[in-house]
């Protein structure tokens, strides 16, 4: 089997919403399809009422299927310091013309105020490896893990689009959604995500520059977060590019568009067009922009998220344990 789901960009491409529906009958749901972790949790009618604002909640006691996980609990805090915590039932959860009748959902008591001000995100779907899934005392398999083995191959597909609906496919590597060849890297799933390493990268026009960057190919994460002499290399070349410590991040001015961002893949490059480096208005007055490409400071790797994932067609090849990335 295969299948296709469409996901539909937030406002500044910040987060990208997928349909899920869970139970029986089924409640539908809209949630973050999260490659950076290994968790399916959701907005659930066991939360205090204060937590939720405008977030459609999972009712376990409304589904005839759904059954209770005993003794079993999850909590999780994020690389952006936002958590959530609560139980878990096993339920049947269907993506598309894909079921698992019998999939861990984790039932949110708890949400850190990122999620509750987050008004159209009912959750996460983690598509990372499940060994990081944080239910105790017995981990949970994700969706990707129980689907893939009915799968007519162990992958899925990433396509974000910029400002449009994008998809993601499970199961196929559909031909019409790239051109060129797929460049292809080994991932390294040693720490649960989809960890891989660029040999280098270039700024605009300019030579290639080997300098090799670990990281992880992150849905979740919006931005694109490299080492920090990569990130002051690419902002030296832009006119009035600053660290702004009030905004927390490098801003410039919108005009003229940046240079494009080029990062190695194997032997091939991926090029981050240099309009999607200016991610969004810093500021009215003076005409700013935050900067799509950002320092991974602290985090310990780097963050291939929506701003690199967007320009490409990526392959999250869990049977070769590899990524493959295309231009489209
Ligand atoms: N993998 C990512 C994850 O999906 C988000 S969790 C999240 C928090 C608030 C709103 C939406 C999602 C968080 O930022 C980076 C990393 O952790």
């Amino acid at each position: 089997t295969t299948g296709t789901i469409a996901t539909d960009p937030e406002k500044h491409d910040v987060e990208y919403l997928t349909p899920i529906s869970v139970g029986t009958p089924s409640q539908d749901l809209v949630v973050d399809f999260d490659t950076g972790s290994s968790d399916l949790w959701v907005f659930s009618t066991e939360m205090s009422t204060s937590d939720i604002k405008g977030q459609t909640v999972y009712d376990p006691n409304n589904s005839s299927t759904s059954e209770k996980v005993q003794g079993s609990t999850w909590k999780i805090t994020y690389g952006d310091g936002s958590s959530s915590s609560g139980d878990v039932y096993l339920d049947t959860v269907t993506i598309g013309n894909l079921t698992v009748p019998s999939q861990a959902v984790e039932a949110a008591k708890k949400v850190s105020s990122e999620f509750t001000d987050d008004s159209h995100n009912d959750g996460l779907l983690g598509l990372g490896f499940s060994a990081i899934n944080a239910v105790e005392p017995t981990p949970q398999n994700t969706f990707f893990d129980n689907i893939k083995g009915s799968l007519d191959a162990p992958l899925f597909t990433v396509d974000l689009k910029h400002g449009t609906p994008g998809s993601f496919n499970f199961g196929y590597i559909d031909p019409a959604a790239y051109i060129g060849n797929i460049s292809w890297t080994p991932v390294d799933s040693s720490q649960g995500y989809w960890g891989f390493t660029s040999p280098g990268y270039a700024v605009g026009t300019g030579a290639f520059r080997n300098h090799s960057i670990s990281g992880i190919a992150d849905t979740g994460t919006t931005l694109l977060l490299l080492p920090k002499s990569v990130v002051s290399a690419y902002y030296k070349e832009i006119q009035g590019a600053q660290y702004d410590s009030d905004q927390g991040g490098y801003i410039f001015p919108c005009s003229p568009t940046p240079p494009d961002f080029v990062f190695g893949v194997n032997k091939g490059i991926v090029t981050v067009p240099g309009d999607m480096v200016s991610y969004a208005p810093a500021d009215s007055a003076n005409q700013n922009c935050f900067g799509g490409i950002q320092t991974d400071t602290g985090i310990g790797f780097s963050i291939f998220g929506d701003v690199a994932l967007k320009t490409s067609f990526v392959v999250f090849d869990a049977g070769g344990l590899q990524l493959g990335w295309a231009a489209k």
